[in-house]
């Protein structure tokens, strides 16, 4: 069969970005979804507002749930520090087949620990196989319909603690009522909205939460 738009997008990182240049990366993977096929990695804007997140937050340990093509790993680990641990957790095996390549192009492999699995399995086990304590920050990027059950399942193994910052995309495209009403409302966050638009046009935003402890 022919190759997958991610393997697409693939093969244009790989022949027009520099290796070992992450800001080249997201550069080639946003230009390609403007001018050739859209994909579902966060993107420039939204991307530029969890650049502010991150580098106000300098997380020491960081969680991504969705990897996808592993758009949004780059562009977090290019701004943590050197001893910082990074965890992304992707289910799908061709897409997480693809962001290792990309993560490898930016030289980043060695920043990031891939996780092929359900979310909902590894969270229970991330203290003892990860030998994690607690996250600084979470961003949130998988299915949509499990972003509540996964905030909850974090509360529940102990690994929000207070001031984690947890960022979750698409609250209004694809949209995550739900869960945006539960970190709205629970009282267990600090909880606010960050407008910002799918390829300049389509309105998205993400909630971001900070745990109250
Ligand atoms: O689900 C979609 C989707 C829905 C409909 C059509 C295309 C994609 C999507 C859209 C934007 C995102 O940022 C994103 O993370 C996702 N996703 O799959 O997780
Ligand atoms: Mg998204």
């Amino acid at each position: 069969s022919d190759m997958s738009k991610e393997r697409r997008v693939l093969q244009y990182v790989l022949q027009t970005a520099s290796r070992g240049d992450p800001d080249s990366v997201l550069a080639a993977v946003d230009k390609y979804g403007r001018e050739k096929e859209w994909n579902m990695s966060v993107g420039d804007e939204k991307g530029a507002i969890l650049d502010r997140f991150v580098k106000e937050r300098a997380p020491q340990t960081m969680l991504e749930l969705g990897t996808y093509m592993g758009y949004s790993a780059v562009r977090m680990v290019r701004l943590l520090p050197q001893g910082a641990k990074f965890i992304t957790v992707e289910v799908n095996q061709d897409n997480a087949a693809v962001a290792k390549e990309i993560i490898a192009f930016a030289g980043l492999q060695d920043r990031i620990i891939q996780v092929l699995a359900e979310t909902a399995e590894v969270i229970p086990q991330l203290k003892s196989k990860f030998n994690v304590e607690s996250f600084d920050m979470v961003f949130i990027d998988h299915w949509k319909d499990f972003y509540l059950r996964d905030i909850k399942l974090l509360e529940q193994n102990k690994l929000l603690r207070k001031g984690t910052v947890v960022v979750a995309d698409n609250i209004i495209f694809p949209g995550a009522p739900d869960y945006a009403d539960y970190v709205r409302t629970c009282g267990k966050y600090e909880s606010t909205f960050h407008e910002g638009k799918i390829n300049g046009k389509k309105p998205d935003g993400m909630e971001k939460s900070v745990y109250r402890g």
